[in-house]
């Protein structure tokens, strides 16, 4: 019992070294952390460094066009709204893969959402881009923007009655 205890007590010394030296110190320690993260996220994820790139190229000429704060604000948001629900897709994946590493039918749901979360960022990034860069670059009209829109719309009703099949199939 005693040498029990002793086990444990040593194995709790031992995690909080292991923190200590792994744990955050300051301010910079959390900041190359954190980058250290995106950075391993980009190297698993290829369709990560794809919507990186895209990102910056539309990041860096929204630098260069005779855009309006509120279009600006809008930019942004529609590149760090991808490329945020991309590294909750990466981190799900990796959480998913530790835990359970075999294959597991509720693992399968839980990844398809994540990569539902993606595809749904990247239609609203879609839509912004056209109505912003597409009418900055190319002159496109509201138009061209609210036919991609019409798609996109079109995709509730039809993802919807999908949804209720699949429930009503279940019950
Ligand atoms: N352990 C598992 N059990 C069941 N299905 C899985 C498992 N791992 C992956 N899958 C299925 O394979 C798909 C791709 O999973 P993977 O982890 O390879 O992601 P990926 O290739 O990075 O794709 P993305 O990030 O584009 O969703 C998942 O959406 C899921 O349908």
């Amino acid at each position: 019992m005693a040498q029990h205890l002793q086990k444990n007590s040593t194995n709790q010394e031992s995690k909080e070294k292991l923190k200590e030296q792994l744990g955050s110190n300051n301010l910079k320690e959390s900041f190359s952390h954190a980058i250290e993260g995106i950075l391993t996220a980009i190297s698993q994820e290829r369709n990560l460094r794809i919507h990186f790139f895209v990102g910056f190229v539309i990041l860096f000429l929204s630098l260069f066009l005779p855009i309006d704060k509120n279009n600006y604000i809008w930019i942004f948001f529609a590149v760090f709204f991808v490329i945020i629900s991309e590294l909750i897709n990466t981190l799900i994946e990796n959480l998913l893969d530790l835990f359970i590493p075999e294959f597991h039918p509720i693992v399968k749901i839980i990844k398809d959402i994540s990569s539902g979360i993606v595809l749904w960022a990247a239609m609203f990034s879609v839509i912004v881009g056209i109505a912003i860069i597409g009418n900055l670059l190319f002159n496109w009209d509201i138009i061209i923007a609210k036919i991609f829109g019409f798609g996109f719309v079109s995709l509730f009703p039809f993802i919807y009655v999908l949804g209720v099949i699949r429930w009503k199939k279940k019950r």
